[in-house]
């Protein structure tokens, strides 16, 4: 989904647009359904706009162009005075240009501008009558609305009574606050109703609901009335509205300031533009009106909006995009948090592709399925989130989010007794995983230190770290469970042993993700030494064949954090061999990630091919990296997982997943007797 509509080229996209604006509206202003961000539906709407401009001949009855709400709403009470929009300026030229028009129309110079958030709700009309709030009505299409008085009392800023007996009609803007946000889809969930979408969508759909079994506060800010003096400037109006007793903008940061020149009303738009992810409510742009009485009620009004007003609309905070996969990740006190990964959108200029999702429960309570469209948020700085999903959007394709039954990183069991999940291990959970992993045969090739040895050296408190491996004495083995002298001098040796492995294996023991064997021998080769990997940066690691900006990057990020484990590898003269050259044929695997380099020609030229499940035959003592390396050899690009573009898997025992992905995408599958016989040539001589 983009910002930018592309332009209609004929009648019938013209009318698909109109259908498509006109649906979108009526699901906008009734209960937030839209499946369109607020940035498309603008697009789409200049789109429609521009072609009305071209063939005035063909616009249609039920265009949204013109018409408050895009039409797509009613009402059955009538307004004193229509309720209207706003026109929209999307940047500085156009506000210039629009204040331009305007002055032009009043030949003269505006006298003093005032500058106020454009608070996202919607706007209501709250009748009193000798300071007694009698009714409250939505804005409808701008010439009548619906009436919703039995929701006043559930508005905070809109008093019961005014501090005057007077007859007088607010308007204003009723929204819910994030807390009030927040707490409305905490009490929402807590009786079992589909958490809010969106902060809009909520307080429309609380606006119209009777008969909830709940209450949910929502927020007024008066920014206009009809019955007061008639020569009031917009911003002594305001001020009267606030004497009166009704909440308004002057209460925020962004709290509306009178402007003298057009470059004062650039600079306050700045400053708003600036705040709006640290105020308390949302906002959608930025509304310049003219002050004074008589420049108002001298430019008047069209049938949509107000001549003496505009909106300069801001990047959209919320959109809707759709939600792919989600990732669980152990952090360094074991919490295994959720992360959205999301089809990129763009908010407010920035590409988001992953977002935040709290924990599991709230992944079950806000009902998010896979492949849901679902709206993400994003506010200056702060992390992306994800809220509820669009459920009424469904078109059957969604599938449950699976949850891990086991840690992610160490396999072992995950503490389900919080909010947030643990992995039970802890803090110990990342040292025992990544211990487990060094020691393995492509890394520090450590025999005897496997899964169970490295648990217990880690939660007896002698590892913390790879690095702690070489301090370790004979005595402290000795007096750990089940060590006896064979199994510790054993060990020991494997350690001293590892001690000389070459740079390159001691840099791939760190398992800086992205970096597999042979990115680490490149990144060995580059530098020479563990010291000079230590003070590469990313432009440095950036000179690394074949790495790339964006993986240099993320390596540089992991380095700095792992400075303290390479000081004290260095400390234990560990990594100072030279690199080991690489194997004839042999290519990155075991990153996870598809291979890098290009296969020779042999059997598997043009074949991209998996391969899972255990080895049997002649390749059963082949590891999952020899295999690989095989692939390679034989011409083939080896790959970890399943997909479109995969030729051929290698389904070995105990095959599951992949095999099933594999057979649904028709992709060829052989048994490891008919792949050894397909690469008879290539197979390791020993
Ligand atoms: N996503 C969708 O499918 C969809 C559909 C329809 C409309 N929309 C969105 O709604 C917008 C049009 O809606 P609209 O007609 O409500 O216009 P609007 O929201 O652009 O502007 C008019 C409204 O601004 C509000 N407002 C807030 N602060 C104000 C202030 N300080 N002074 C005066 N008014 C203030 C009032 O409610 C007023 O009616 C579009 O720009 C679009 O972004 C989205
Ligand atoms: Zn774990």
């Amino acid at each position: 989904m983009t910002d930018t509509a592309s332009p209609l080229l004929s009648s019938a996209d013209y009318a698909d647009a109109v259908a498509a604006a006109v649906a979108a509206s009526a699901a906008y202003y009734t209960d937030g359904s839209t499946p369109l961000g607020d940035d498309e539906y603008d697009a789409l709407l200049r789109a429609i706009t521009a072609y009305e401009e071209e063939h005035p001949g063909e616009v249609l009855p039920d265009s949204p162009t013109g018409k408050v709400a895009g039409g797509a709403v009613q009402g059955d009470v009538p307004h004193s005075v229509p309720m209207l929009s706003l026109d929209n300026v999307f940047d500085a030229q156009e506000l210039t240009d629009w204040a331009a028009g305007l002055e032009r129309r009043l030949g003269r110079p505006v006298a003093g501008w005032c500058v106020e958030p454009k608070l996202d709700g919607l706007a209501v009309a709250a009748r009193y009558r000798a300071g007694r709030l009698v009714q409250m009505l939505t804005r409808g299409d701008g010439l009548a609305g619906e009436d919703i008085t039995h929701a006043a009392d559930a508005v905070l800023g809109l008093p019961a009574t005014l501090t005057e007996p007077i007859d007088v009609e607010l308007r204003g803007e009723v929204l819910l606050t994030t807390a009030q946000f927040e707490e409305a889809n905490r009490i929402r969930l807590a009786h079992e109703a589909p958490a809010f979408a969106h902060p809009r969508s909520g307080a429309a759909g609380t606006l119209r609901a009777k008969d909830r079994p709940y209450r949910i506060e929502l927020t007024f800010f008066a920014y206009d009335a009809i019955g007061l003096d008639l020569d009031l400037s917009h911003s002594a109006l305001l001020a009267s509205l606030a004497v009166l007793g009704a909440n308004t903008a002057a209460s925020s940061a962004a709290a509306p300031l009178r402007c003298e020149s057009l470059d004062a009303v650039q600079q306050r738009i700045d400053e708003i533009a600036a705040l709006r992810a640290a105020l308390p409510f949302g906002i959608d742009g930025v509304v310049v009106k003219a002050d004074t009485a008589a420049d108002r009620h001298q430019a008047g009004s069209g049938s949509r909006a107000p001549r003496w007003a505009v909106a300069r609309k801001l990047a959209a905070e919320h959109k809707v995009t759709r939600l792919l996969d989600v990732e669980w990740n152990v952090g360094r006190t074991g919490i295994i948090a959720p992360r959205a990964v999301l089809e990129p959108v763009v908010i407010d200029g920035v590409t988001v592709t992953y977002a935040t999702l709290h924990n599991p429960a709230d992944i079950t309570r806000r009902d998010l399925m896979l492949g849901d469209l679902c709206y993400v948020f994003r506010a200056g700085d702060v992390i992306p989130r994800v809220e509820a999903p669009l459920a009424e959007l469904r078109d059957g394709s969604q599938t449950p989010i699976v949850f891990p039954s086991a840690c992610p990183r160490c396999g072992d069991e995950i503490d389900t007794s919080e909010q947030r999940w643990r992995c039970v291990r802890g803090r110990n959970c990342q040292a025992v995983a990544s211990v487990i992993y060094a020691a393995g045969r492509d890394q520090l090739d450590i025999e005897g230190l496997g899964g169970t040895r490295a648990i217990q050296l880690v939660e007896s408190g002698l590892v913390t770290d790879i690095a702690d491996l070489f301090t370790l004495t004979r005595d402290q083995l000795l007096a750990l469970d089940r060590m006896g002298e064979t199994s510790t001098d054993n060990l020991l040796a494997a350690i001293e042993t590892a001690r000389s492995q070459p740079l390159n294996r001691v840099f791939c023991a760190l398992g800086v993700r992205g970096t597999g064997r042979t990115m680490s021998r490149r990144i060995a080769a580059h530098f020479g030494s563990l010291a000079a990997i230590r003070a590469a940066d990313a432009e440095a690691l950036a000179e690394v064949p074949g790495i790339g900006t964006e993986k240099a990057r993320v390596v540089a990020a992991e380095l700095l954090e792992l400075a303290p484990l390479l000081d004290k590898l260095t400390e234990q003269q560990v990594g100072t061999q030279v690199t080991e050259p690489q194997r004839p044929g042999a290519a990155e695997a075991g990153d996870g990630a598809d291979t890098e380099a290009a296969g020779e020609a042999g059997p598997l030229t043009g074949e991209a091919v998996v391969v899972t499940g255990s080895m049997t035959g002649p390749l059963a003592a082949l590891s999952r990296n020899e295999m690989n390396e095989l692939v390679e050899r034989a011409g083939g690009k080896a790959s970890s997982s399943v997909s479109k573009r995969t030729t051929l898997l290698v389904a070995g025992e105990k095959a599951g997943s992949k095999r099933t992905k594999a057979e649904e995408l028709g992709i060829r599958i052989l048994t490891p007797e008919e792949f050894a016989a397909l690469l008879a040539d290539h197979l390791p001589q020993d």
